[in-house]
């Protein structure tokens, strides 16, 4: 029952994904509940977001893949209570191993963070 997507996963986030022109999306809100600081995402869950949208650029082209590795650079604070486009791409990778990219991008398209991951086929 996954954490991200799971429709069943009583404390889930229930995010549902659609891969379209080599861009997988999703949208999420962020709640109270998600919080860290006070007004902002949870970082931990912010990068839960950005794991989960470049795993899902795999799954809907059926490929099932693991995360080897993952940066994250939060340039800005989330803000909870706003609805949050995230997106993954393929910047590169050869044979197992898929190098993804993916952004969080808010109403007025500033992108407070981005991630870069490295995949493997498993
Ligand atoms: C129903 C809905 C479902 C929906 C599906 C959605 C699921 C969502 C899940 C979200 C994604 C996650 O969070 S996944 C959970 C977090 N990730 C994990 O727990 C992964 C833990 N790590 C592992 O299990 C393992 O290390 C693997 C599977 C990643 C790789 O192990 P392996 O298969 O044995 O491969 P290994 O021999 O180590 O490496 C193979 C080759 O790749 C190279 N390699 C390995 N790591 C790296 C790396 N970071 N960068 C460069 N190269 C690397 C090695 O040097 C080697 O090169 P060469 O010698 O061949 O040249």
């Amino acid at each position: 029952m996954c954490f991200a997507c799971s429709p069943r996963n009583p404390i889930g986030l229930h995010l549902q994904f659609s891969l379209e022109d080599g861009v997988c999306r999703t949208t999420f809100t962020a709640g109270e509940v998600h919080q860290g600081w006070n007004g902002c995402m949870h970082g931990g869950l912010i990068a839960t977001l950005l794991d989960e949208v470049m795993a899902q650029w795999l799954w809907l082209q059926g490929i099932a893949g693991m995360t080897a590795e993952m940066t994250t650079r939060f340039s800005r604070p989330v803000p909870v209570g706003v609805p949050l486009e995230v997106t993954a791409r393929q910047t590169g990778g050869r044979g197992r191993l898929f190098e993804l990219a993916a952004e969080i991008a808010l109403p007025d398209g500033q992108v407070p963070v981005h991630a870069r991951a490295k995949f493997l086929k498993v």
